[in-house]
């Protein structure tokens, strides 16, 4: 099995106790999540699969939509409210007006595809370009369930994470469900610790394409967070 080299001090993140300011227990968090990375990497597809657990076969997006799902964390109810952006370059102009609020970027390539990896550094400068000041961001490598056609090294992907300051890289499948739920935990914990109490006037909601609101599911322990490679 391979093994996420996360970057950072990751382990005190995943314990929980670090959010433990009593205060914080009865808080609600919303956090602006922004889902990059080029066309058909399977962004659209991730983010279906953290919404429903369920695989779907997805026409490219169009601009920017636009979803909600909430998590339980430790008691405490987190929405994510996550943009979902289209990897062509002829929407870039529009999606990147979406960064300015975002709380947290996930970044996407496809580990079948070099050049979706080789974009990487595109995306993250347009991140730190764009966006706020500090945003967390995490490098996914999705299609992992294609493991025999893979083109990306895990390792390159960390040692990239390293390097650029990602709160970690991850290798999901929306495919088999696999670290879904995991990436946006992980995402979710670090925002926790570094915004604390955040009330939702602070994000505005004015989707321009308003997709399905899910009801929260619980989500997995903390321990299972630390194995977050997948097995392929
Ligand atoms: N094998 C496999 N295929 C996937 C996976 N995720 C997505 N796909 C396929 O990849 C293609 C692109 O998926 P999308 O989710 O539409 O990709 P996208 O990144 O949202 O693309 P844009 O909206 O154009 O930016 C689709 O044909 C999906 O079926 C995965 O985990 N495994
Ligand atoms: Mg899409």
């Amino acid at each position: 099995m391979q093994w996420c080299k996360w970057a950072g001090n990751w382990k005190s993140r995943l314990q929980g106790q670090s959010t433990g300011a009593q205060e914080e227990d009865a808080c609600e968090f919303l956090f602006k999540i922004i889902f990059l990375g080029d066309s058909n990497v399977g962004k659209t597809c991730v983010i279906h699969s953290f919404k429903s657990g369920e695989f779907r076969d997805i026409h490219s997006t169009i601009g920017v939509d636009f979803t909600v799902h909430s998590m339980d964390i430790d008691g405490k109810k987190v929405k994510m409210q996550i943009w979902d952006t289209a990897g062509q370059e002829r929407f870039r102009t529009i999606t990147q007006s979406y960064y300015r609020s975002a709380h947290g970027a996930m970044i996407a390539y496809d580990l079948t595809r070099r050049s979706t990896f080789d974009s990487l550094p595109h995306w993250i400068q347009a991140v730190e370009q764009y966006g706020a000041a500090n945003v967390v961001f995490v490098l996914i490598g999705n299609k992992c369930d294609l493991a025999p056609q893979r083109q990306v090294l895990f390792e390159d992907a960390c040692t990239l994470a390293e390097q650029t300051g990602a709160l970690a890289a991850l290798e999901t499948s929306a495919k088999e469900n696999r670290n879904v739920q995991e990436a946006f935990e992980l995402m979710a914990r670090e925002l926790i610790v570094r915004n604390g109490c955040l009330v939702h006037q602070e994000v505005q909601l004015d989707p321009p394409n308003p997709l399905l609101y899910y009801d929260s599911h619980p989500i997995d322990e903390v321990e299972s967070l630390k194995k977050k490679s997948c097995d392929c």
